[in-house]
């Protein structure tokens, strides 16, 4: 079985972060380990607290996971602060660790706040170089260009991201018009298209999409077969969204399609 870490922070109430990371990998059929940076006190409503380790707490875990275990792909999700983003991408780099997917989590469904704005410039310069793919959602991607939110200047933002140093940009269609996720791998760009579902119950769908990324680069997919199967799975965790659970938007549901009719 391949093995695949996430290097994230925790949700207390399970619907994206390290819980979703984690039922991703499941589905995707890989091993899932973890590194835990920080920890939100968080429901479908509202993030109350975020409680970020010292840098070092992520790097003991990176290291002793994979002195073990070892990694086949690495996806960061919410990573909070600079101190924490640099440690992680010293030691992502140190260990030659492969297939990284790097998706800048800056701002929660629910409107809190889960990157320290100073920290933009350390994802820049320090963690996207190393990144086979970036994965922002389209208020992501014009915030890390310092630019305001213009769908129709869509490719040249992907292009700006680029210029940043990952291999490819995939900048997530949960919040565009057409729903499509937009794939820029420096020559040609690629609309991974899919259905779209009623959109209540979305919490954790960008952990989702990331984590399956990851999870089909360790399975050996090329990267426009593992985007759309990645965008595949988030839609299908979408559909089965569980509107049931908390009273804000629902937690997406990663393993509804293959629990749906199962004798439970
Ligand atoms: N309503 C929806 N129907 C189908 N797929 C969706 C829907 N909302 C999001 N997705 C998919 O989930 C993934 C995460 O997208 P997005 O919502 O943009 O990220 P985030 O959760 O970080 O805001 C993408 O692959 C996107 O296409
Ligand atoms: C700990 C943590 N990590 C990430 C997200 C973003 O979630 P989404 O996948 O909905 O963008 C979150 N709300 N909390």
């Amino acid at each position: 079985m391949k093995r695949v870490m996430s290097i994230a922070t925790s949700d207390s109430g399970a619907g994206a972060g390290i819980q979703a990371d984690l039922k991703a990998f499941l589905r995707c059929g890989v091993y899932g380990t973890t590194a835990i940076v920080a920890a939100t006190a968080q429901n479908t409503v509202e993030v109350t607290d975020i409680h970020p380790f010292p840098p070092e707490v992520a790097v003991r875990q990176i290291e002793t996971v994979v002195s073990d275990i070892g990694a086949d792909a690495v996806k960061t999700g919410m990573l909070f602060n600079a101190g924490i983003i640099s440690a992680v991408a010293g030691t992502i780099r140190r260990l030659e660790l492969p297939n990284l997917v790097v998706d800048p989590v800056m701002v929660a469904e629910s409107g809190a706040v889960l990157l320290e704005p100073e920290a933009v410039g350390t994802y820049r310069e320090e963690l996207f170089p190393l990144a086979t793919a970036i994965t922002p959602n389209l208020n992501e991607a014009f915030a890390l260009i310092g630019e305001e939110r213009d769908e129709s200047r869509i490719e040249d933002c992907a292009r700006a991201l680029y210029e940043l140093g990952p291999r490819a940009v995939i900048i997530t269609g949960g919040h565009t018009e057409s729903g499509a996720d937009l794939l820029y791998d420096g020559e040609r760009f690629t609309r991974i298209e899919g259905p779209v579902h009623a959109a209540n119950n979305t919490h954790g769908a960008g952990c989702t999409h990331s984590s399956a990324l990851a999870s089909f680069l360790a399975r050996g997919m090329d990267l426009e077969e593992a985007a759309r199967n990645a965008r595949r799975i988030a839609s299908e965790a979408v559909k089965y969204g569980l509107g049931e659970i908390g009273k804000g938007a629902g937690p997406v549901h990663a393993l509804g399609a293959i629990l749906e009719g199962a004798d439970l």
